[in-house]
């Protein structure tokens, strides 16, 4: 694995840079431009790598990892524009394009969007990942690698996807939290201590889906199998229905997906 550089190094950057190191790559051949002296001295003493609190500290490796906040990214773009010759540019910004990050740093072409999620902190990430045609192969494969570290990866060919990736996967966990807290909850409205309730929930969330990525059959037809005739199930998945959640998954989704959109408009119209 090549030297990296992280601009950025909170939630997301944490996660990747526990999956590079666990996989091999020396913390010292990590650097992280951090602005706040918290998320650095936590970056420095949870994995040994070298810390700046500016870019113009930075020595820049050849691969470059943008981790900031969308908002920020014009910015930081800015001033990173002159320094850049060959380097690679791994963006996991939601939302911004490729030709708008190319402009602000000053015509760079060699970029990678993509979408990870923060599964990655257990290695157990997917990512989606977009590079422009002019990108070429050696480079697709050093931002995939970044990425293989924590998790998985699909590759979209149509930037647009992109928008549809971040709404399932960018903030999917955020929606399986909630469905675990719900059935949590529920759990304990019907007389269940928390703490059973907690474990019941995440259990079988686990337990699914390791059952629907190892059985490889459809989730329907696993579902199917939980659901005897005139038993317990088909009476929960009945409320299910009546109360609208498929379609309220289907809802969420495109809101996310809409925003993600949004986001590359708004910012993406700042010169
Ligand atoms: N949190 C998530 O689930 C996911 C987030 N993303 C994307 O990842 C990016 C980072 O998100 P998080 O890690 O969640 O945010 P975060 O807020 O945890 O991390 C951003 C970090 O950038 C630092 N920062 C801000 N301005 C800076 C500057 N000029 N130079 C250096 N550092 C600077 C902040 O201090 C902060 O630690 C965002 O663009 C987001 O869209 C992508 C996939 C999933
Ligand atoms: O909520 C967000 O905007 C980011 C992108 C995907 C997950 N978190």
């Amino acid at each position: 694995m090549h030297k990296v550089s992280f601009i950025g190094g909170g939630n997301m950057a944490a996660a990747i840079i526990g999956g590079l190191i666990a996989s091999g790559t020396q913390p010292t051949d990590i650097e992280v431009v951090e602005v706040n002296a918290d998320a650095r001295a936590q970056l420095s003493a949870r994995f040994g790598v070298v810390t700046h609190t500016d870019l113009s500290q930075a020595r820049l490796h050849p691969l470059l990892v943008l981790a900031v906040k969308p908002q920020s990214l014009p910015e930081v773009a800015a001033a990173l524009a002159t320094r850049l010759a060959g380097h690679l540019v791994v963006s996991i910004a939601a939302g911004i394009r490729v030709a708008d990050l190319a402009r602000w740093l000053g015509g760079h072409a060699r970029i990678v969007r993509t979408m990870p999620n923060t599964p990655a902190l257990v290695r157990a990430g997917i990512s989606g990942l977009y590079a422009s045609p002019g990108v070429d192969a050696d480079a697709r494969s050093q931002a995939e690698a970044i990425l293989r570290a924590v998790g998985g990866v699909v590759w979209v060919d149509d930037e647009t996807r992109l928008d549809a990736v971040t709404a399932v996967s960018g903030s999917g966990p955020a929606y399986v939290f909630y469905f675990i807290e719900s059935l949590e909850a529920a759990g304990v409205a019907q007389g269940l201590p928390a703490e059973t309730a907690r474990q019941l929930a995440l259990q079988t969330f686990f337990g699914a889906a390791k059952l629907a990525l190892e059985s490889g059959e459809e989730p329907a037809v696993l579902r199917q199998r939980v659901t005897s005739k005139g038993g317990t199930t088909e009476r929960g998945l009945a409320a299910l229905d009546a109360a609208g959640v498929r379609a309220g998954i289907g809802q969420a989704v495109e809101a996310a997906s809409r925003r993600s959109a949004e986001l590359g408009d708004e910012l993406g119209r700042l010169a």
